[in-house]
């Protein structure tokens, strides 16, 4: 599985954390879509980019992240077939899986510590979809998504 990697200028420190800590994983490519240091730049440009390319091969998964992860969250959700989540917790990074099968792992680097963000890193690759009565619920998001 390949897992891209993008922020703005509020969470490079943090996405360059969770990059060095899932280096040691197996079975994953890292792919870091930017941006670096603190130079102002705008979260829209960056959820496109990693959208994108998580839409373009099935299994991909991406991690975007943002000051508070609120508004590359937003702009993430606008694209079909993006389940984005904002997570906080580990009961959030664990359910956004069970029960939204989130593609998309949204953090906040001026809200989260390293440790609470590699632990939910950590339930967002490890936890499985549960499916059922999910799917229902997902497949009317993507429809209605796809209605507007
Ligand atoms: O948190 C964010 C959006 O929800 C982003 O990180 C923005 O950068 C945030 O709005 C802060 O912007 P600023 O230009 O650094 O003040």
């Amino acid at each position: 599985m390949r897992i891209f990697f993008a922020c703005d200028h509020g969470a490079s420190e943090l996405k360059q954390h969770l990059m060095a800590y899932l280096a040691k994983r197996d079975r994953v490519e890292l792919v870091d879509l930017g941006c670096d240091g603190t130079t102002s730049v705008d979260y829209p440009d960056y959820a496109a980019t990693l959208c994108k390319a998580v839409l373009a091969s099935a299994g991909d998964r991406g991690v975007l992240l943002c000051g508070t992860g609120i508004g590359i969250s937003i702009a993430a959700n606008r694209f079909a077939g993006i389940r984005a989540a904002l997570c906080h917790d580990a009961y959030t990074a664990r359910l956004c899986r069970e029960h939204n099968d989130a593609n998309v792992l949204v953090l906040g680097g001026r809200t989260t510590g390293p440790a609470v963000a590699e632990e939910m890193l950590d339930l967002w690759l490890d936890t499985p979809y549960a499916g059922g009565r999910h799917q229902r619920r997902l497949d009317k998001i993507e429809s209605n998504a796809r209605e507007v």
